[in-house]
């Protein structure tokens, strides 16, 4: 049995052992070698630069090692996936989509298949989500030229089964179902060493800054991968990424009879709202101005759908028999407009969450906030891992998110899906990478 001598000091990290090959990893005698070898490897120094674990996945991994088995094998032990990638498929040509050029368009093309180092997941693709973010990067927009680096393969929702496995990784098989989260976190930052991960400051995004899902296969860090409950709908299971934004923001503060004001009706806004029904607000209200979106809203079981462009909220909450103002504002537009509106109908002490990403700078009446008393909280991304595990047992307990996809296309079709996302006539487009 292997003898531990000590935990390593904070701030060290740490770099895992080499590869095996699978056949000899799946034998019992081999996996309890590799058990041992992956505690021994906690004492290794890591790479410079490289994506080490913080110290908190670094005592996961030690416990694990100890035999304290279970928050280890949940995968949080994630020792040098950036730096290590050692290939351990053939390398072959995959079909993906790919921002070939810094110019609008996207381009179906074959891209290299992702290696695995020895803590990643191999994932062959089954659907993809489209977000607003890829249109971003579609149309090559100020924010994509400043932030993607060309070429680069896109896209970030997805659902697929797990090919393979690095050397290192037990937790997941081939053949499990599974989605990721796009957001890959240092591990070693203050936030990431004290288990906030979302609240990493080197977050690295999926198909983004590292390559993404819009290919027939996709490389994570096995601490990146959520393995879905059996029965999942796969279509669902293909945007729990968007869905995840709009639980975290909706979750952000107790909805349960309160009333809810969700400004912006696309999929994230009417996931948000569904997702407030579901945890008990008595109303909830959304706006928008595009009618296709507000009519979408109406069959997700809102309490008012208003075209703030015909419809005074002040009204809305007088024929609803409101007194004081919304409880919680869900901020799901990056409108200033809708911003201002839903400041001035708050109640006094009133909470929002804002995810809607304000193209411009945005001023508001800070008197507002200051003599209402108004808590506003930015969001971005999931919580990891709380958010998906509240999507999974919400979902499992009856929240219904499938009337906010309109589209379903095979990728090859993927200009008619950018199409829709751009024309507003949709909620969520997803390609289906199998046909
Ligand atoms: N913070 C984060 O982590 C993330 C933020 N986002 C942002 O969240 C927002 C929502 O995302 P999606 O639903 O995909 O965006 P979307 O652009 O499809 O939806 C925004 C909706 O707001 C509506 N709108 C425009 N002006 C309005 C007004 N004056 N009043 C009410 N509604 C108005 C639009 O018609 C549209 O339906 C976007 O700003 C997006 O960039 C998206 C993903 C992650
Ligand atoms: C910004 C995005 O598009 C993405 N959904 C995320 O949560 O980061
Ligand atoms: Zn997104």
């Amino acid at each position: 049995m292997l003898k531990i001598a000590a935990l390593p000091p904070p701030g060290r990290h740490w770099f895992g052992r080499p590869s095996y090959s699978k056949a000899a990893a799946t034998s019992k005698l081999n996996r309890d070698r590799l058990k041992d070898e992956r505690a021994l490897s906690l004492f290794k120094p890591h790479d410079e630069g490289s994506n080490g674990p913080g110290f908190f996945d670094a005592f996961l991994c030690y416990a694990g090692a100890l035999g304290f088995e279970t928050a280890a094998r949940r995968g949080r032990c994630n020792d040098g996936v950036g730096a290590l990638q050692i290939p351990t498929r053939r390398a072959t040509q995959v079909k993906a989509l790919v921002k070939q050029s810094a110019e609008p368009g996207l381009w179906l093309a074959d891209a290299p298949e992702p290696t695995i180092g020895i803590n990643d997941v191999l994932i062959k693709v089954h659907k993809t989500g489209i977000c607003g973010t890829d249109v971003h990067i579609y149309n090559w927009d100020a924010w994509a030229k400043r932030t993607i680096p060309v070429p680069m393969v896109v896209g970030h929702e997805f659902v697929g089964r797990v090919a393979e496995v690095g050397s290192n990784v037990i937790d997941f098989r081939p053949g499990d179902l599974v989605s990721g989260e796009g957001h890959v976190v240092c591990g070693r930052c203050r936030n990431c060493m004290a288990g906030r991960r979302h609240l990493c400051k080197d977050t690295q995004g999926v198909g983004v800054n590292r390559p993404g899902a819009f290919a027939e296969y996709v490389s994570l860090p096995m601490t990146n991968v959520w393995r879905h409950h059996a029965g999942v709908d796969t279509d669902v299971a293909a945007i729990f990424d968007p869905l995840g934004n709009a639980v975290h923001t909706a979750l952000s503060f107790p909805t349960l009879g309160e009333d809810v004001l969700v400004t912006g009706a696309g999929p994230i806004g009417l996931m948000a709202a569904a997702v407030a029904r579901h945890a008990g607000a008595r109303h909830v209200v959304i706006t928008d101005v595009n009618p296709h979106r507000l009519e979408l809203a109406q069959r997700l079981g809102v309490t008012r759908a208003v075209d703030v462009r015909k419809t005074r909220l002040e009204d809305v909450q007088r024929e609803l028999g409101m007194q004081e103002g919304f409880d919680i504002g869900l901020e799901m537009s990056g409108s200033p407009a809708a911003f201002r509106d839903m400041l001035g109908n708050m109640c006094h002490g009133g909470k929002i969450a804002m995810l809607g990403i304000p193209t411009e700078e945005l001023a508001i009446d800070w008197n507002l906030v200051v003599f209402n008393m108004l808590t506003i909280k930015g969001v971005y991304g999931r919580e990891m891992y709380e958010t998906w595990y509240k999507m999974t047992v919400m979902v499992e307990s009856g929240l219904d998110i499938l009337p906010v996809i309109t589209h379903r296309l095979p990728y090859t079709e993927y200009e008619a899906g950018f199409a829709a996302m751009r024309s507003g006539a949709s909620g969520k487009v997803v390609l289906d990478w199998t046909a």
